[in-house]
């Protein structure tokens, strides 16, 4: 890689020629192809961007001009040519980040991994520089057509528009796609200008004759590239950006450095709002991902270089689980539809369209749209089965709240990658949705333990029609089937304490069950006695767990969701609610943003492991035996302080 270890910042591509930019380029490919098939990641997206990360740190001086992304995850191009050239811990512990990550880098803002907000981040920094006469500071906002169907785009769009004399470039990086090819008006719109042969034969005419005429060419074409409405419109009707009143450039070939940077060039001095819209290939230069149909490698695990073929196949995992059942479902219910919100195959409705085309809705990444248009399809008789992962619905809450529980609207959200899934970092983990769906009046919330269970508790909610049931559950292999050995009231007891005055009541959520039998198991060592319950509804709380719990000493409770808000408080508030007033202790995950490393390395870091919490409870029951009486079954006053 001559060319590329030669860069250490951005300024270092002033120096290169064309010829050298495409050596570049190319080199580039090379490296992406070798580093993320050894770790895994967002392989097809980066190679779509090579050419055009090249021209904006050319056109652009970052950090003084603002570089943002949407999403963030085809960000890798912007991280070698900023000095960040080590992937070899791509998204592992200590490594890069998948994502911009200001603690990286001075070139890097937007971190989080959700899409569609980068132009309300330009939005607000362009009206900074304005306010703080930062005339030389220019931003400049990628933004994917996938992105580009989110509402808080348009949102942004709205007001950018209304300011003709704050500068901002929009850059669209068009490659057709989201993960699978985008959908909706905005695309079909999108494809027009992309596809419209008299704007492109013309301007291919317009380039090869100019280039061959001397002296003027060069500027004319400069004037005719950059041609008002006047002449675009009579060659490419391209009128929703610029009857938004936003002017548009375009479209320009994503992979022509040369016409790229004349284009942002133009942008750069223009001053008020302008759209450069980018017609790029997502995995571009890689045969593998070009023939990808599914989603062109948009994010991959370990590959052989070679052949794009996976290094390791996982077995059974949540996702296929939860995807054959819906079939199953389908089969039976002519009622049930699906939905996602442009994630098609990542949550495991791929063979549910499949078989049923007609009965699945993509939204694009509009998960607010999706949830409220649930309540329509609800309201008017059909059950909706949205399938989307926890951390994105997060965007949907007060649709969750005010559009679909409020009206009593039977609608089943399915929430995948619940839990820690750790290597796409801080805004990836599904650590949020078990607290704020508490709030939701009438809501119900089920946490599988295993394949059968979600299954069954698939079923269970969408036999529920007045109102929203979740069902949640991890990222990867699903783990072994945990049996139950008996039941109290609708939960499952995965353990007896083998004595009729048990000392811990340890509540298992979710996928979290292997961990709480193994915390059982070491508590055992101890002589203390564990009965373990999975309530499989953790919302609203089981009748039968506050006269369960006064048969023991203390609860213990273990989620993958935050501590704060989560199962844990629920019980607790139950419990106080029941009069049953006992110790009791909830382990999950610390309110905080947790930084990108394997799962396991993030629950070790945060104790969520069978020793640790074990550790926790002997020290916890030790003081009991040395202060606390046990609660009886029936009374339910409060356990007396032993007297010291
Ligand atoms: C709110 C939200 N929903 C879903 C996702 C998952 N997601 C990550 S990238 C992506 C597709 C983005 O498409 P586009 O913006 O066109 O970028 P491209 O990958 O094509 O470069 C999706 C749906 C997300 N990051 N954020
Ligand atoms: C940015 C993006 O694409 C994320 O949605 C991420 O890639 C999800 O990763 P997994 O689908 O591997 O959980
Ligand atoms: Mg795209």
């Amino acid at each position: 890689m001559p060319l590329l270890t030669r860069i250490r910042g951005p300024r270092d591509l002033d120096r290169l020629t064309l010829e050298e930019l495409d050596q570049l380029a190319g080199e580039i490919r090379t490296f992406l192809v070798d580093a993320v098939s050894k770790t895994g990641g967002h392989l097809g997206p980066n190679l779509g961007v090579v050419e055009l990360t090249i021209a904006l740190h050319r056109v652009f001086e970052s950090p003084k001009d603002k570089v943002l992304w949407d999403t963030g995850h085809q960000s890798y191009v912007h991280k070698l040519l900023t000095g960040r050239q080590d992937f070899s811990k791509l998204k592992m512990k200590g490594g890069l980040s998948g994502y911009p990550s200001q603690a990286e880098s001075e070139h890097d803002v937007i971190e989080n991994s959700h899409a569609s907000t980068v132009l309300g981040w330009a939005d607000g920094i362009a009206k900074a520089n304005q306010l703080m006469r930062r005339d030389d500071s220019h931003v400049v906002a990628v933004i994917g057509d996938g992105a580009l169907t989110g509402g808080m785009a348009w949102e942004a769009l709205n007001n950018i528009a209304d300011a003709k004399d704050r500068p901002l470039v929009i850059v669209v990086n068009d490659n057709e796609r989201s993960y699978s090819p985008t959908i909706g008006g905005l695309a079909n719109h999108l494809a027009t200008l992309r596809t419209t042969d008299g704007y492109e034969r013309f301007l291919t005419r317009t380039k090869d004759l100019l280039e061959r005429t001397p002296v003027v060419g060069q500027a004319l074409y400069d004037t005719l590239h950059g041609a008002k409405k006047g002449l675009k419109d009579f060659i490419a009707p391209q009128g929703m950006f610029e009857d938004l009143g936003l002017k548009y450039v375009g479209p320009i070939d994503g992979h022509d450095i040369e016409a790229l940077e004349s284009a942002l060039a133009r942008a750069k001095r223009f001053n008020g709002p302008v759209i450069v819209h980018c017609i790029t290939e997502k995995g571009r230069g890689y045969q593998p991902a070009l023939q990808d149909e599914a989603d062109r490698f948009h994010a991959v695990g370990k590959i052989h270089p070679d052949t794009g073929l996976p290094i390791a196949t996982s077995g059974a995992d949540w996702t296929s689980v939860f995807g054959e059942e819906m079939v199953k479902l389908g089969e039976e219910r002519e009622d049930v539809v699906a939905i996602t919100a442009a994630m098609l195959q990542p949550v495991g409705l791929d063979k549910f369209a499949k078989r049923f085309p007609d009965r699945v809705y993509d939204v694009g990444i509009a998960e607010q749209h999706g949830a409220v248009s649930a309540a329509g399809l609800a309201h008017a008789g059909v059950h909706p089965v949205f399938a989307v992962y926890a951390t994105f619905l997060n965007r949907a809450f007060d649709q969750v709240l005010m559009d679909v529980a409020l009206h009593r609207c039977g609608v089943t959200f399915v929430l995948d990658r619940a839990g820690v899934t750790g290597t796409d970092g801080a805004s990836h983990n599904g650590m949020w949705d078990m607290s704020i769906l508490q709030v939701v009046p009438g809501l119900r919330l089920a946490a599988p333990r295993d394949a059968d269970q979600v299954r069954a508790q698939l079923r269970e909610a969408v036999a529920v029609e007045d109102a929203p049931t979740v069902v949640r559950f991890s990222k990867g292999a699903v783990g072994p089937a945990v049996p139950a050995v008996g039941r109290v009231g609708g939960m499952d007891v995965l353990r007896e304490p083998g004595t009729d005055t048990p000392d811990v009541l340890l509540v298992s959520v979710g996928a979290l069950a292997p961990m709480c039998l193994e915390i059982a198991s070491l508590l055992d060592r101890q002589g203390i006695s564990t009965t373990v319950v999975d309530p499989r509804w953790v919302k609203p709380v089981d009748e039968a767990m506050a006269p369960l719990a006064a048969k023991h000493r203390v609860v213990v409770t273990v989620e993958d969701n935050s501590r704060v808000g989560g199962v844990g408080s629920a019980i607790a508030q139950a419990l106080r609610d029941a009069g049953v007033d006992m110790p009791l202790r909830d382990f999950g995950i610390p309110p905080r943003f947790l930084d990108h490393a394997s799962r396991a390395e993030v629950m070790a870091e945060i104790g969520l492991t069978a020793p640790d919490v074990a550790r926790q409870v002997t020290g916890l029951v030790a003081k009991l035996d040395g202060k606390y009486e046990r609660s009886s079954a029936d009374a339910v006053d409060s356990v007396e302080p032993a007297r010291d």
